[in-house]
């Protein structure tokens, strides 16, 4: 089986690529990083560790890479021998790669089964990738399934004179949306299920929101890693509150059993205090443009809790947020130019696309005033 996987990042080798691989797939990554890209066609594996105390570690083989700028003839022949397209490059980066996927599939002569899986931090990623397909393909045969899902693994930069070297928690999901999928496929330990929608908010608005907490407040007060914020008493009782709002909005939209799901968010709690994870505030604070969207993890869950009462340390977040810098996030600039230019209320009503009679805006303003 022939997977070609977008995106040679901290996720596609670390998770998506690695498990792929272990499904029996030979992966080719695309990339546009040139030095990954060498790496890969030259040594045609990996090593992957486990960040735990036993530090143990696995090889990850039968890889190859490509190079999404240099090399489109080589990616689109690729597209078209594939059994699986999968990317983890970032929700913005989606539309760039949607034309050269269009080609490979309209390049692909056998009606034979093609997935392709978008494995990003959004609300059903692979369909607005499919929305952006549909942009420049005459048409998508029903051949071709576009599969939702959820993913979960933190995968932290870890800076290392091995390029392809990559550091992952011990815990990952990946949870597959099985009625959108094509053909007789294998996804080795994804998990397949009818329906996506409770997984996918519970992880974005859990994982996610609580990370991005941790992240925003750590910034704020100075800290490099999660792991050091996590340490900070009130920075955790900060990101444990962001997470029961969550859980109120969880619980009511989907039903679930409220000791499990506390069982759930607490589980998550311990995975940001992995003392093995050299995770850093800057790369779960990264694009907070993005984070502050409408349907991302902290406005969805604080626009729907604000309609009922005060979700205080999702605001809390919501204003963190907003002060967020990191020299290499072109977002954090872009955010601190339009606060600059319009202030902070006005900035933040633009990339929310809040309305200012949501009682959530009034909120931010308040805070924003104190
Ligand atoms: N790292 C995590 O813990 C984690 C976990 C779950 C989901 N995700 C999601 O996975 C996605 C990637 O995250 P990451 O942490 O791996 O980021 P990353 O920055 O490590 O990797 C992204 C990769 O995409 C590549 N890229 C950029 N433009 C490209 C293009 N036009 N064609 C091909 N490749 C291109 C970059 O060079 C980079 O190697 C994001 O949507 C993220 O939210 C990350
Ligand atoms: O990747 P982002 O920028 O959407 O979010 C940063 C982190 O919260 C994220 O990468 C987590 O590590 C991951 O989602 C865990 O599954």
């Amino acid at each position: 089986m022939n997977a070609v996987h977008f995106g040679a990042g901290n996720i596609g080798r670390g998770f998506i690529g690695a498990l792929l691989q272990q499904a029996g797939y030979s992966v080719t990554f695309v990339d546009v990083n040139e030095e990954v890209i060498n790496a890969l066609k030259s040594r045609r594996g990996y090593t992957v560790t486990i960040a735990s105390e036993e530090q143990s570690s696995f090889q990850v083989d039968d890889v190859d890479g490509l190079n999404s700028l240099t090399e489109e003839d080589e990616v689109i022949a690729a597209i078209t021998n594939a059994d699986l397209v999968t990317t983890a490059v970032g929700p913005n980066i989606l539309p760039r790669i949607a034309p050269v996927i269009a080609k490979g599939i309209e390049k692909r002569i056998t009606a034979t089964p093609l997935n392709i899986i978008a494995c990003e931090n959004a609300i059903r990623a692979t369909s607005t990738l499919k929305s952006y397909v549909l942009e420049h393909a005459t048409e998508v045969p029903d051949w071709i399934g576009f599969a939702d899902a959820a993913v979960d693994r933190i995968v932290p930069s870890v800076p290392s004179e091995d390029v392809l070297a990559v550091t992952v928690e011990p815990f990952f999901e990946w949870v597959v949306e099985a009625p959108m999928l094509v053909g007789d496929m294998s996804l080795g330990e994804a998990k397949l299920v009818d329906e996506l929608d409770p997984y996918l908010e519970r992880k974005l608005f859990t994982v996610n929101t609580g990370h991005a907490a941790a992240a925003y407040a750590g910034m704020k007060q100075g800290k490099m890693r999660i792991v050091d914020a996590m340490l900070d008493h009130d920075i955790e009782e900060h990101v444990r509150g962001a997470l029961r709002e969550t859980s109120t909005v969880l619980v009511e939209d989907y039903g679930f059993d409220e000791d499990e799901h506390r069982q759930y968010a607490e589980r998550i709690v311990e995975r940001y205090k992995n003392p093995y994870l050299q995770d850093t505030v800057a790369r779960v604070g990264r694009g907070p443009i993005r984070k502050l969207g409408p349907n991302d993890r902290l406005v969805k869950p604080a626009k729907a809790f604000a309609r009922k009462g005060n979700p205080e340390h999702l605001v809390q977040a919501i204003v963190n947020a907003l002060e967020f810098y990191a020299d290499d996030d072109p977002e954090s600039e872009q955010l601190r130019a339009l606060i600059e230019e319009h202030g902070a209320y006005e900035a933040f009503l633009n990339v929310s696309a809040l309305s200012e009679d949501e009682p959530l805006a009034q909120l931010v303003k308040q805070k924003l005033s104190l």
